[in-house]
């Protein structure tokens, strides 16, 4: 019996992956061998040692301690994609809403007093102050052109926009899907100074803390629009509001409402929407809690934020081992001796690395003694074993 510890609202559809009878799902139960996990901050909490894998339902990851897990051997994995399609919707939305000053105008006809020919009057007078401007008029930045920025990018050109986008490591999948429409900045900086509206959708880490920052807002056109539906901590949003008082920047739309910007009255922020559809949260379920099985019953990996793609077909009559371990020379073989001098055939073997970490599937005819497994434990750099 697996046990999961579900640490957010995780949808039914996913958790149904999960049958009962191989699995104890909640959210309070001890020693788990799995964790789901949405939003909830896993930084101040203490992971127990039972636990061997932990699926994000959605994209980002930095609310776990990767680099902690890690070092235990511990594969964290997300469903990339599965909510990119809300993020999209709800990131044009947000442009529309800047364009046309939509929710300024909205609280202006919400807020108006008298009779109804006294309301016509008023309309009449004050939509004047809420003349928008055509997406087709403006160019869109784009950073990062992942699941979510590659959807963005090119419904954005298909609305008319001009769009450039911006991702060194841009991979050859995500470029097969980006519209030819879609042209490249050569930089952060020279993508701000070409746009009107600039849109990010890269993880919040060291190298994008902050980095829309003042100097990069004062390249931008003249009343100038940000979207920030990744993380608040990639916008310094004292420059943010600066730009906003100054008029260089006529509007922030946002997935998080902090106190520094949430009462700003060209801001608009959302409480953490992006991937809030039912059809999202059921595909990020469902991705997660898919390979959460596969890796918790037969070790293979799809889908890790810090571990390598491994996935092994599984040989008949064999016991099959999953080994993380430091990717340092000859731990392959220190571990296929131990399994000789234990006169264990292997039948198949698959050894993948990313980074510090490898990982390592082995089918071993026949059972595998608890002593073997130990030993394996034992070998310098194994940082964990299990026998499925
Ligand atoms: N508001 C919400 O509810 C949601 C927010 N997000 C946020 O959006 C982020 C992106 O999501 P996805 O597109 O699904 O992730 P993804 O991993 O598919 O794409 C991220 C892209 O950013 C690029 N990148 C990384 N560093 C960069 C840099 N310094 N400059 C330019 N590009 C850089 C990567 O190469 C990658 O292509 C997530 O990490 C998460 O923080 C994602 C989903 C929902
Ligand atoms: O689960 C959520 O609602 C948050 C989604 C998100 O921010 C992400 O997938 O990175």
């Amino acid at each position: 019996m697996f046990r999961v510890l579900t640490l957010n609202n995780i949808s039914v559809r996913g958790l149904e992956r999960l049958p009962r009878d191989r699995y104890e799902v909640a959210s309070a139960l001890s020693d788990p061998h799995a964790v789901l996990v949405r939003s909830a901050d896993m930084h101040s909490i203490d992971i127990p040692a039972s636990v061997i894998g932990v699926g994000r339902a959605g994209a980002g990851t930095n609310n776990i301690p990767v680099s902690r897990l890690s070092a235990r051997g511990v594969p964290v994995f997300n469903a990339p994609g599965a909510n990119a399609n809300a993020v999209k919707e709800l990131v044009i939305t947000g442009m529309f809403l800047a364009a046309r000053n939509v929710c300024q105008a909205w609280d202006y006809a919400r807020n108006l007093k008298g009779s109804d020919e006294e309301l016509d009057v008023a309309v009449e007078q004050g939509k004047k102050k809420f003349v928008g401007y055509e997406l087709p008029s403006r160019t869109l930045g784009v950073i990062g052109l992942g699941a979510v920025g590659v959807e963005v990018a090119n419904a954005a050109h298909l609305l008319g926009m001009r769009v450039l986008g911006f991702d060194p490591q841009i991979t050859v999948q995500r470029a097969w899907q980006l519209s030819s429409g879609v042209q490249q900045a050569l930089s952060l900086d020279d993508l701000f100074s070409r746009c009107d509206m600039v849109t990010v959708h890269v993880p919040l880490m060291e190298a994008t803390r902050g980095f829309v920052n003042a100097a990069r807002l004062r390249l931008l056109k003249d009343n100038g629009v940000v979207l920030n539906f990744s993380r608040a901590a990639i916008v310094d949003e004292k420059a943010v509001v600066d730009a906003l008082d100054s008029g260089k920047l006529g509007a922030y739309i946002c997935d998080f409402p902090t106190n520094a910007v949430k009462h700003h009255p060209k801001v608009v922020a959302l409480p953490h929407l992006g991937a809030s559809t039912g059809e999202a949260e059921e595909n990020c379920a469902i991705m997660v809690a898919d390979t959460l099985k596969d890796f918790l019953e037969n070790g293979n990996i799809r889908h890790s934020v810090n571990f390598p793609e491994a996935v092994l077909p599984r040989t008949v009559n064999s016991t099959r081992l999953s080994i993380a371990n430091e990717n340092v020379p000859n731990m392959v073989g220190q571990i296929s001796t131990a399994l000789a001098n234990a006169k264990l055939n292997i039948a198949d073997l698959l050894n993948k690395s990313r980074g510090e970490l490898a990982y390592t599937l082995i089918d071993v005819d026949g059972q595998v003694p608890a002593g073997v497994l130990d030993q394996l434990r034992k070998i310098d750099g194994v940082l964990n074993v299990r026998a499925l």
